[in-house]
């Protein structure tokens, strides 16, 4: 029987062949945004900087610019004295140029004067009269100012494509004068439950027989974390031509389709025969060396990403973010390397030995927890029928196909479900 089955899934792949179908992708189209809106974008060309940054000497203390070589050997008992010649304002372009043997009063952010090689701070000046001061402690070439282009060189690259724009990266855009980026459009994903018992949420008492819909939530809101848009979500009973219809018209307006339920191998698993119905539609996979979530599959339909993933809650919820996840950032022009540094990783040790068989990758979830300076990972054991093993877990950690289960005590490296969880 158990043999029977397992031929019944059509192309079987290992988790990095899926990786490696999902690479290969075609990205969505780029679209221009604001710069205020630019951040968590992905960018669909590099950015090179057009110009330096600062674009001045500038100034980085309150002091005055000078020739540091004007101040060597200055100390609290044999000061240097330099000639004032008067002051910059903040913000005020400067053409004079600083005289040996002078100092010009410069604000932090000023423009320096052509010449001037050091500021030194105000503290460490006094004034003479309103033409001299004294400088007490010698400043060396480059001190206390920003030369143009040390912060940014022009011609220098700055972003690649497919980088995910952060608060810091928005901010050397600006200060580059980059008012419009291009970036990737966000991939609009459907998420459709199906399962003649499966009920929606608002049902109260819910019969015997019947379970609420989880996956359409655990779904929707980890492509919504991942940065993609929710155009549809809904449950829908196991009825082939209606389930057609509603993919048919979901596909004409999303980039990708998430179907739970139905995967598997049994009389009402539609999913095969639904992509049989829609145009143009080939099988990438259909069977996942994976555990959980074997029952998955794979498809393109045109140019759309088609998702069959299992009905089991922890199934598909891990195969989201083991391979759904990594397509969403494909399809903004990332690759499945980059998807692996999007996911934010812990180094553990495990506090328990994980079986797991050859052949096969695992994914096992994980709790942390702080033990003698060190954080260690127990993992969460449950069927994938379960969802509150999930809830109880903050990450997971990955058992490679080839390896033969982890000893208690063994490094590991936990990808967290989202942010630090409960382990911060
Ligand atoms: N003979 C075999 N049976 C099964 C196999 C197999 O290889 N051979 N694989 C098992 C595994 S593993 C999984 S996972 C499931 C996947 O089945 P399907 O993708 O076809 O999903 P369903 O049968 O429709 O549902 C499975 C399970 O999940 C519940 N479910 C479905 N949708 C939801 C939802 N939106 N929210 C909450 N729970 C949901 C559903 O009621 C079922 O209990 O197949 C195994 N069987
Ligand atoms: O693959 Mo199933 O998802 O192990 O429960």
């Amino acid at each position: 029987m158990a043999g029977k089955t397992v031929s019944k899934f059509l192309k079987v792949k290992s988790s990095d062949e899926v990786l490696a179908l999902i690479d290969r992708l075609h990205p969505l189209p780029a679209v221009e945004v604001e710069l205020a809106a630019a951040c968590g974008e992905v960018l669909a060309l590099s950015v090179v900087a057009p110009e330096s940054v600062p674009h001045f000497s500038r100034a980085t203390m309150d002091g005055y610019a000078v020739r540091a070589r004007d101040t060597f050997g200055a100390s609290e008992t044999l000061p240097a004295f330099l000639e004032t010649a008067g002051e910059i304002k903040m913000g005020e372009t400067v053409t004079r140029r600083l005289e040996p043997g002078t100092a010009i009063g410069v604000p932090t952010g000023g423009m320096l004067p052509e010449g001037a090689d050091a500021v030194v701070m105000v503290e460490y000046t006094y004034p003479l009269d309103d033409k001299t001061i004294e400088v007490t402690r010698p400043v060396a070439p480059g001190d206390n100012l920003l030369r143009e282009g040390e912060d940014i060189s022009v011609g220098r690259e700055l972003f690649p494509g497919g980088w995910r724009l952060r608060p810091q990266d928005v901010g050397v855009l600006a200060a580059l004068g980059v008012t419009r980026v291009a970036v990737r459009r966000r991939p609009r994903v459907a998420v459709i439950s199906t399962g003649d018992e499966v009920v929606p949420v608002g049902a109260s008492p819910v019969p015997p027989g019947k379970i609420r819909d989880i996956n359409s939530f655990t779904l929707a809101a980890q492509v919504e974390e991942a940065g993609g848009v929710i155009g549809l979500r809904k449950v829908i009973a196991d009825d082939l031509a209606l389930l057609t219809d509603v993919c048919r018209q979901a596909l004409e307006d999303h980039d990708v389709i998430m179907l739970s339920g139905g995967s598997s191998v049994g009389v009402r698993d539609y999913t095969l025969s639904i992509l049989e119905h829609l145009h143009d539609s080939e099988l990438l996979a259909h069977g996942v060396a994976v555990r959980p979530g074997k029952p998955t599959i794979l498809a393109r339909v045109g140019e759309k990403v088609f998702w069959g993933l299992p009905g089991q809650p922890v199934s598909a919820m891990m195969i989201c973010r083991a391979f759904v996840l990594p397509s969403l950032e494909r399809l903004q022009g990332r690759t499945s390397k980059h998807a692996a540094f999007a996911v934010n990783q812990l180094n553990a040790v495990l506090a328990r030995k994980v079986p797991s068989v050859h052949g096969r990758t695992d994914y096992v979830p994980v709790l942390l927890s702080s033990a003698h300076g060190r954080l260690s990972a127990e993992p969460v054991f449950g069927k994938s029928a379960m969802i509150s093993t999930l809830a109880a877990a903050d990450g997971y950690i990955i058992v490679p196909e080839h390896v033969e289960g982890l000893d208690q005590g063994t490094d590991v490296l936990v990808c967290l479900f989202s942010g630090p969880g409960k382990a911060g």
